[in-house]
């Protein structure tokens, strides 16, 4: 068995996780690395490589598979019981941790409990000293509240109403005091008012003297400078001028004694006034001793009363101290109340104790509040007390506002006396000082009736705080209760369904283990039966992967070795291809020298065997070729071999080999030069007969014929033989006369003749065949074979058909006889050349003939299939060669089977529409070309021979009706 790569991926690929299973169960090692260090891909391979024996292999694929499916049985189990012993694993151990985390909470709430027990007897016992502390100083400031109310408050209202009696008196007295000083003020003013002005005006005279006086004495020191001019005049003036000086001086002293007058009144009316501010001075020092005793009793009492005071609020604010404290602790106890609620329902019970504890420092609280209240109750009695106070301060303050009236009352009687006045403000400044101190007095008392009003606000609060406090406790206790009820339900509730489970578990772990264990066992003989038919294998896998190793190792190293083999193998192949072509080349060479004398020898062969020699030309492809399905290129020439032509057809290809191919693109003249030598053969006296053969439309007519820009073989082969005969003008003289028909419908109608009359073949009494009646014509010259070719053409028979726009209907021979005569010897020659254009062969369906149409391609196809005939019965060397059977053969029987170089040329159409008429054209070109005619001869006579009269010649002369293309004339 061989190893295919494509079946061993197919069939014998494992899945890695069977190799690696396998691997594993066979404890295969060694294999492990080396399987490790490989792909997959390298391991299929390899088990492919090793699979020899295919009963092993399979065997060992089923056990492999086997076992892979007990191993994941196994492996879903144990992964199952791991599951569920994992799952009780952490069921056992969680059920630990609850129950040390339990114990651990115990332990730590009774020690808490332990050090709150003893915080509380702590605190119970401060409050306790507390208590008694708040107690007697309670108890004391009852003592001294009653003793401050009963004797202090009596003074205070004596001694205040004896002050304010005093001050309404003296108020009065200083109300008359004042109007007097008042009067006395006003005299005073008036009396200064009117010696001022008095003053003013005698100090303005005496200025008014004094500025006149100096005047006066510069006119007199004037006057004594000029003394000598005239000294009564002067003397008169100064008489008048002392006497004036006089009066001046008696005015003076008159205003003199006026002022002292004034100043006179002035001292008089100042002692009255004196008198009167030192009266005052006296009552008003009296005053103020008096006010000063005031003052000082007032002091006293108010000092007293600052003192009770302060001590009464240092009282009170002990007790608020204390107040707060006990509050703070209280709220300290709730809190840690609290806190033991929320740390386990067993302190509970130890809340209500130290709720008890609590009620009891309540109860204290509560009888510092009734001392509180007691203590308010005394300073509600104060303050009706200093209420009343009040009001008869308000009334001293009535009768002041009288004795002030009064007092207005006495200044304005005592205007004068401003002393009076001013002590009497001094004593009103006094009284002001008095009234400041009650004011502050006043504002002392409110100041502690609005801390009084604190301190009753602050207890409110604080008893609202407590009655809060207590109803959060409450709460707390009912919310403390309930949790520890839902505690103990949740942990009941907790411990049965942790139970339970535990069960369920256990149960299903043992059911699960025991399965497993049977399973396990069952495995495990299965495992012993699979290890022992392995240890049994394992020998031969060895040996197997030893062959793997040793193929692995071959196969690592193979593509080193490829590569060398084919880097070596390339240089070699390189050097030979060099030398093959060298080779080739040589021989291409040798082959074409070869072919070239192969062609010489066929030639001279041909000749000798008078073969009929075949060329193939393929018509170009046409617009008629386009026209519908089928167009594609059939016919290839053979690059190679100008003497192989390709057909193919279905998918078939045919190989025809001809004596010459021509291309598509062969021009006219390539042609000819290939029958050039042929067709002057004539001039040595030969038969030469060209013919071209082929379906309707391959070209017969183009390659004979051609068009007047591009002539055909007639045309050129006529042209060559003048040219020819020009050459060999000097030796030789030619005559060419040419006849042209056609065998239409089995009838030889002259295509040169004026006239339409029926022509026979005829055999001549010399042996030749001829046509008589058939016009011969001389040509001189190209012209004239022109005129004569155009002739000819226009008188053909065409018809366009389906396959052919102008369709050659008839079969049209040129027949051109070649007269030589040596100019020296007289010798002459006679040679023939027929150029036969034949009718197309068609299929009557295929173009469409009907009526007359029809009986042309019929006799067409007739003559052309006698044709076929002739050709069978020369090859096969018949004794009879049916010429006779058609107009065609019969005229051609020289050129068929005669003494004659025969050339026929097969024109076949490319396209693959044509196919079969080409393969059947080619066919026949093949059979033809077998044809055995004999050697050719030549057809020559010597003067002597001529003149006694050869026959020859006979058949091949020119007619009596031999003339001059120039007598040409078409038919009608
Ligand atoms: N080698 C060629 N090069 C160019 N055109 C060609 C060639 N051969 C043939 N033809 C063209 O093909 C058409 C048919 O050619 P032609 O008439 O010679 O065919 P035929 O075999 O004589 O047809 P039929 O038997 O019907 O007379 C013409 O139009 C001709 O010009």
């Amino acid at each position: 068995m061989t190893f295919t790569p494509r079946l061993a991926g197919e069939h014998a690929r494992p899945s890695p996780s069977r190799i690696e299973l396998w691997k594993e169960e066979l404890g295969l090692d060694d294999a492990d690395d080396y399987l490790s260090q490989n792909s997959d891909e390298d391991v299929d391979e390899g088990i492919s490589k090793v699979s020899g024996d295919n009963c092993l292999s399979i065997e060992f694929q089923a056990l492999q598979k086997e076992l892979t499916a007990r191993n994941a049985q196994r492996d879903e189990l144990l992964f199952s019981v791991k599951m569920l012993s994992d799952k009780n694993r952490q069921y056992r151990s969680r059920l630990e941790q609850e129950e040390s985390t339990k114990k651990h909470q115990l332990k730590i709430l009774q020690k808490t409990h332990r050090s709150h027990l003893e915080e509380k007897k702590e605190l119970i016992e401060n409050l306790e000293a507390l208590i008694e502390e708040l107690e007697e100083k309670v108890a004391w400031c009852e003592g001294k509240g009653k003793t401050v109310t009963d004797g202090s408050s009596e003074k205070v209202t004596d001694r205040t109403k004896k002050l304010v009696e005093q001050i309404c008196s003296l108020q009065s007295e200083k109300a008359t005091l004042t109007a007097q000083l008042m009067t006395l003020q006003a005299n005073l003013d008036a009396h200064k008012g009117r010696k001022d002005k008095e003053v003013k005006e005698l100090k303005v005279t005496n200025e008014k003297v004094l500025k006149e006086k100096g005047e006066l004495e510069e006119k007199i020191f004037k006057m004594q400078a000029t003394k000598g001019s005239g000294d009564t005049d002067t003397e008169k003036q100064l008489h008048k001028l002392e006497q004036e000086n006089d009066c001046l001086q008696r005015d003076l002293m008159d205003s003199q004694q006026k002022l002292s007058a004034v100043q006179c009144l002035n001292s008089s009316s100042e002692n009255d006034s004196e008198r009167l501010m030192r009266k005052l001075q006296e009552e008003n020092e009296r005053l103020k001793a008096h006010i000063a005793t005031l003052e000082t009793t007032i002091h006293k009492s108010a000092s007293d009363f600052n003192e009770r005071e302060t001590k009464w609020k240092g009282e009170i604010h002990q007790l608020t101290c204390d107040l707060q404290r006990a509050s703070q602790e209280t709220r300290e106890l709730t809190v840690q109340l609290m806190a033991l609620q929320a740390k386990s329902p067993e302190v509970v019970t130890r809340i209500e104790r130290v709720q008890v504890e609590s009620d009891s420092s309540k109860d204290a609280l509560e009888k510092c509040s009734s001392s509180l209240s007691q203590s308010q109750k005394e300073t509600r009695t104060l303050r009706s007390q200093l209420t009343s106070l009040e009001a008869k301060y308000r009334e001293v303050e009535l009768r002041l506002a009288e004795t002030t009236q009064q007092a207005s009352q006495l200044e304005l009687v005592s205007s004068e006396q401003k002393q009076v006045s001013s002590e009497l403000e001094q004593v009103s400044s006094e009284r002001d000082c008095v009234s400041n101190e009650l004011e502050q007095v006043s504002k002392d008392r409110q100041e502690v009736s609005r801390r009084l009003q604190q301190l009753e606000t602050e207890t409110a609060a604080r008893d609202s705080q407590l009655t809060t406090s207590q109803s959060l406790v409450q709460e707390l206790q009912l919310q403390v209760e309930q949790h520890q009820a839902d505690m103990t339900s949740l942990t009941a509730h907790v411990t049965t369904e942790r139970d339970l489970l535990l069960e369920g578990h256990r149960q299903e772990v043992l059911r699960l283990q025991q399965e497993a264990s049977e399973r396990n066992c069952r495995l495990s003989e299965t495992v012993s039966a699979l290890k022992a038919t392995i240890i049994v294998i394992s020998p031969e896998m060895e040996q197997l992967r030893r062959e793997y190793l040793t193929l692995k190792t071959y196969c690592r190293q193979l593509p080193t070795i490829i590569r060398c083999a084919v880097e070596q193998t390339t240089k070699r192949i390189v050097a030979a291809l060099s030398e093959i072509s060298q080779l080739n080349q040589e021989l291409v060479h040798k082959y074409r020298k070869e072919m070239q004398l192969r062609k010489r020898y066929l030639n001279e062969l041909i000749e000798l065997k008078g073969n009929i020699r075949v060329f193939c030309r393929i018509r170009p492809k046409i617009a008629e070729d386009m026209n519908g399905p089928n167009a594609e290129t059939v016919v290839l020439c053979d690059q190679s071999d100008d003497a192989i032509v390709h057909v193919s057809n279905k998918g078939r290809l045919n190989t025809f080999e001809l004596d010459r191919v021509f291309q598509p693109e062969a021009t006219q003249k390539e042609v000819f030069s290939e029958v050039h030598s042929l067709v002057l053969s004539c001039l040595d006296g030969y038969n030469v007969c060209i013919f071209a053969y082929g379906q309707t439309g391959s070209g017969k007519t183009y390659t004979m014929e051609g068009t007047a820009r591009d002539p055909g073989i007639n045309q050129r082969a006529l042209q060559e033989l003048f040219l020819q005969i020009e050459e060999r003008s000097a030796d030789w003289s030619y005559t060419i006369s040419v006849s042209v028909l056609e065998i239409y419908n089995e009838t030889i109608r002259d295509l040169l003749s004026a006239q339409e009359s029926v022509l026979e073949v005829k055999m001549s009494p010399e042996g030749g065949l001829h046509v008589p009646g058939l016009a011969s014509f001389i040509v001189h010259n190209v012209d004239d074979v022109n005129e004569v070719f155009s002739v000819g053409q226009e008188n053909r028979a065409t018809e366009a058909t389906n396959m052919n726009e102008h369709s050659s209907r008839s079969h049209a021979l040129m027949c051109v006889s070649v007269v030589g005569t040596n100019k020296t010897t007289g010798a002459k020659s006679l040679g023939k050349l027929n150029l036969v254009d034949l009718a197309g062969s068609e299929r009557v369906s295929k173009s469409g003939a009907d009526g007359a149409r029809l009986k042309e391609a019929q006799s067409i196809n007739k003559s052309l299939s006698s044709i076929g005939d002739v050709i069978h019965a020369l090859r096969s060397k018949q004794p009879h060669v049916p010429y006779r059977n058609s107009k065609l053969t019969y005229l051609l029987q020289d050129s068929l089977g005669g003494d004659s170089k025969t050339l026929m040329i097969v024109q076949v159409a490319p396209v693959e529409k044509n196919v079969s008429e080409t393969l059947t054209s080619l066919n026949f070109a093949k059979r033809v070309r077998t044809v055995e005619l004999g050697a050719a001869s030549k057809k020559t006579e010597t003067s002597e021979e001529h003149g006694h009269g050869s026959r020859l010649l006979t058949p091949n002369r020119p007619t009596s009706r031999s003339t001059t293309p120039s007598r040409l004339y078409k038919r009608k």
